[in-house]
């Protein structure tokens, strides 16, 4: 929440990241995001005129399966646009209507979100004449573009935040959000056999999950309600992902997809291990997601009763081992099968979640900017001096801080590192992902300068 969110639909091949890449890239808003971890691949920050959105690459979710194209496209609907404020429905403007083209728009239709649709790879604007077969598509505004041939950006742009809503409305949603308090979304994803199941039917005091000793019994992703101290919560469950050799087995490799499209959903990620099982490279795929998406997540070390000699110590140390950039993930001892630290674990998951909502002051994030640069100054690069001039926290979930500085390439990896480290420690995001990006204020490439405010606000940090 926060920074509101721009989503990009569309069937496959009519453009979509092109046209997000083109925004992302040409108008260098975004300049070397980082984060703890990965690089975004799915969502970039926008900062234009005096706006902060996010877009949202539904692309990267991809049409999975070509015999099943539509089931997909709802999932691509659901996951990446459930959130989004501004909705860019792109099509083709060389190949005329498509069948899935309509598809698309009747999805989108009962989504009842601002839309405009883009007319893309309109390379002369001789194309621009042949569009009104598009009109049956929707009622929404439309803009032609070309990425090819660079047309039209600045038209999009504008008409983005045009429709983007006002800094009021946004606050508004967000003191309404709060007091509903909605349920928490609770990803359950781990290998299979590793009890996820068994662990939900706790949750769930039901018997509508069939927990069997069959691997594999969940074939779908289910959404279990429930209510814990009069909290509501979602768990979403599902099903196993297999071991890698039969990955390339078309069940198997849905199972890895779903439980990413999980991962994506939550608010929350509960990332199952079996005691007495070693980390595998499924594992590691799924912990790779849940970096990605900057998800807040919990390490569940379930079927603790099997564990032997082992000591959570020791548990604990092989799995920042496995996953050094995941230190800040605490980590739960459970015996499903007993019911042993199952409500500790939702009370973390709660807790965690307060943590990644958590919106600091942009006073605090200067101080503690301040603070890391006295103690460690970035040293000079290429001779040159690497400066901040101020930073702020633009959104929640996860935690977004973007610093305003001099040349983002002059501040090298480990610094980065260190000043993450730092914002981790000072401010109150200690056990989630914070998304840091340094953000030039030179000029952009396009000659214009960045907005004025940017200038007047300045504060320079690293003084
Ligand atoms: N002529 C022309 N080609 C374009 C334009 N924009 C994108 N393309 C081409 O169209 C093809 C598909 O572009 P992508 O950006 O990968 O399309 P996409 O919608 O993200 O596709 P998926 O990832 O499959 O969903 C690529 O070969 C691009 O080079 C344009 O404005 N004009
Ligand atoms: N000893 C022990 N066994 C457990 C525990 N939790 C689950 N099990 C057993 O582990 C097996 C697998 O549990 P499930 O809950 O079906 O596992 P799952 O992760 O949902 O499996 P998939 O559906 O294949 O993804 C069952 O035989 C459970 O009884 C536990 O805490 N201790």
């Amino acid at each position: 929440m926060g920074v509101p969110k721009v989503a990009i639909v569309g069937r496959p091949n009519v453009g979509k990241s092109s046209l997000l890449n083109w925004l992302a890239g040409k108008r260098i808003s975004v300049v070397d995001p980082m984060s703890g971890v990965t690089r975004d691949r799915v969502t970039y920050l926008m900062h234009e005129g005096d706006r902060y959105f996010e877009l949202v690459d539904t692309g990267g979710i991809g049409i999975v399966d070509l015999d099943d194209l539509s089931a997909d496209i709802d999932h691509q609907i659901q996951v990446g646009i459930e959130e989004a404020a501004v909705i860019l429905f792109v099509v083709d403007g060389k190949t005329g209507v498509t069948k899935l083209d309509i598809d698309v728009a009747e999805r989108l239709r009962k989504l009842e979100k601002p839309m405009l649709m883009v007319i893309n790879k309109c390379d002369s604007p001789k194309l621009d004449e042949d569009i009104a077969e598009y009109y049956r598509l929707t009622s929404a505004p439309v803009v032609c573009t070309s990425v090819k041939s660079g047309r039209n950006l600045d038209g999009l742009l504008a008409k983005v935040l045009e429709m983007l809503p006002s800094e009021d409305e946004i606050e508004q949603d967000e003191g309404a959000l709060l007091s509903a308090t909605p349920e928490l979304k609770l990803a359950i994803v781990g290998r299979r056999n590793v009890g996820k199941s068994t662990f939900i039917n706790v949750l769930a005091e039901t018997d509508r999950m069939i927990v069997s000793e069959v691997a594999g019994t969940t074939r779908d992703s289910v959404d279990i309600h429930f209510q814990l101290d009069e909290k509501s919560f979602i768990a979403i469950d599902t099903p196993g992902v297999r071991k890698k050799k039969s990955l390339a087995g078309s069940v198997e490799w849905y199972g890895l997809t779903r439980a990413k499209r999980s991962v994506r959903r939550a608010n929350v990620v509960l990332m199952f291990f079996n005691a007495i099982d070693t980390i595998s490279r499924v594992d590691k795929q799924l912990v790779d997601e849940i970096a990605t998406h900057h998800k807040p997540c919990i390490f569940v070390v379930n079927k603790w009763d099997l564990a032997g000699d082992m000591t959570t110590e020791k548990w604990t140390e092989y799995l920042f081992h496995q996953f050094a950039s995941m230190r800040h993930v605490p980590i739960a001892f459970i015996t499903a099968e007993q019911q042993r630290n199952v409500k500790k674990l939702i009370n973390l998951a709660q807790t965690i979640h307060k943590q990644a909502c958590i919106r600091v002051s942009t006073s605090k994030v200067n101080t503690v900017v301040r603070a890391a640069i006295e103690n460690n100054p970035p040293p000079h690069r290429k001779n040159r001096r690497p400066k901040i001039f101020y930073g702020t926290q633009v959104s929640t979930e996860p935690p977004t801080i973007v610093l305003k500085c001099n040349d983002p390439k002059l501040f090298d990896p480990s610094w980065k590192r260190y000043l993450l480290g730092v914002l981790r420690e000072q401010l109150p995001f200690q056990e989630v992902p914070i998304r840091l990006y340094m953000r030039s204020r030179l000029k952009r490439e396009d000659g214009m300068d960045t907005s004025l405010e940017d200038q007047a606000e300045s504060v320079d940090v690293s003084e």
